[in-house]
């Protein structure tokens, strides 16, 4: 048995080795057809485009993807091809609520805003939507949610995306990256979107670039639709646009679920899945590293951005945007 692993996935050597005969470990752009062909599994993170230019012809009979999004995995051409895959749903969605609500803090501290007084529409109400559902109510704020599929299957409490672009002062996306069909995501926020926006909001996006139009969110700070924007993911990372870095009020290179916490549980759900498929035996642990107990102050408002702080991240970025993959791939230890 024959696996390639990315080398971006923390804690999972000397565990992989006990349950595949041969270990090969890549960065995951460095995965080839010739490279792949008679691998049996392979165990990936976003990086890896996953369709038929890669796998046509491979033994390949399992794709793990140790994150929640799997829009570098071709379903289709899977389903077509017999390759069973996987994704770890909600693995580091505790990490993306600690950067949402770092964010917040800092929204409320730096610009303003007064959360107990300001409206949240959260667009995507699955596993990191719902934890911002929660976080919000916790915080005294006004939600509303935007979730089709979930509206269509009689599920109640959701409204239109026109009523979140009218009636809120803050806009979350957490949906995944949809390129097609009626759930469509891709431009979800085009230039008609923020058309209809009615409060000069602020845009939150955690979710995949693609989400929203690069060229429109643009125009919309250029003439001062929103009120500002937090950009974690981006179109074409890693050459982002540098004007969007520019103007945005926080900006950083694709970690708002890096946390330690978050990639300890995705390296564990993508082991389990492997070893499920392959009828191998489960015997592992995994951790994430320990890091000192700090003293953090009791006051929730000071203790959140004790612990994490975006504009370290974003700071990072803006000194180096060149530097997008680098940052992402020595990213410092991050407890939750
Ligand atoms: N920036 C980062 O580091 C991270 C980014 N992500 C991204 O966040 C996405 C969401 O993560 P989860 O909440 O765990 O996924 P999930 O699959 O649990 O939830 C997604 C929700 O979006 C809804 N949805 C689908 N199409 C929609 C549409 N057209 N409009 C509105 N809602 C729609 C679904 O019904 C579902 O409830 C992931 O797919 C991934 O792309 C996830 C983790 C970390
Ligand atoms: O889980 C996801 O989905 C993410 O976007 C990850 O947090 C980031 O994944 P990589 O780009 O590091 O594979």
């Amino acid at each position: 048995m024959k696996v390639i692993v990315d080398n971006k996935i923390p804690y999972i050597q000397g565990i992989i080795e006990q349950l595949a005969d041969e270990v090969i470990y890549l960065p995951g752009k460095a995965f080839t057809p010739e490279i792949v062909k008679d691998a049996d599994a392979l165990l990936t993170r976003t990086r890896t485009q996953c369709n038929r230019q890669l796998l046509e012809g491979s033994r390949v009979k399992f794709i793990g993807t140790a994150t929640i999004g799997f829009d570098h995995i071709d379903t289709e051409y899977c389903k077509e091809a017999g390759i069973t895959w996987s994704n770890c749903p909600g693995c580091n969605a505790g990490a993306v609520e600690q950067y949402i609500h770092a964010v917040l803090q800092l929204l409320q501290r730096e610009k303003g805003i007064d959360l107990q007084h300001s409206c949240l529409g959260i667009v995507g109400v699955g596993h990191v939507g719902s934890r911002i559902d929660r976080l919000a109510k916790h915080l005294n704020m006004r939600v509303l949610h935007n979730d089709p599929p979930r509206a269509d299957q009689g599920e109640e409490d959701f409204c239109s995306l026109q009523q979140i672009a009218e009636e809120c002062d803050i806009i979350s996306f957490h949906t995944p990256l949809i390129k097609e069909g009626i759930y469509k995501t891709f431009h979800l926020a085009d230039n008609d979107f923020f058309r209809q926006l009615k409060k000069r909001p602020y845009i939150i996006n955690t979710s995949r670039g693609e989400v929203i139009d690069t060229q429109a969110i643009l125009t919309a700070l250029n003439e001062r639709t929103i009120s500002g924007a937090v950009i974690d993911v981006w179109e074409n990372e890693p050459d982002i646009n540098r004007e969007l870095l520019d103007k945005v009020f926080i900006g950083t290179p694709h970690i708002a679920g890096y946390s330690a916490d978050g990639k300890a549980n995705a390296t564990r759900m993508v082991l389990e899945a492997y070893c499920r498929f392959f009828g191998k035996e489960m015997n592992f642990k995994i951790a994430p590293t320990e890091t000192p107990h700090d003293a953090y102050d009791p006051n929730e408002e000071i203790r959140i951005l004790q612990q994490y702080n975006p504009h370290r991240d974003c700071e990072a970025l803006r000194a180096h945007p060149e530097r997008f993959e680098q940052l992402r791939g020595d990213y410092p230890l991050r407890r939750e």
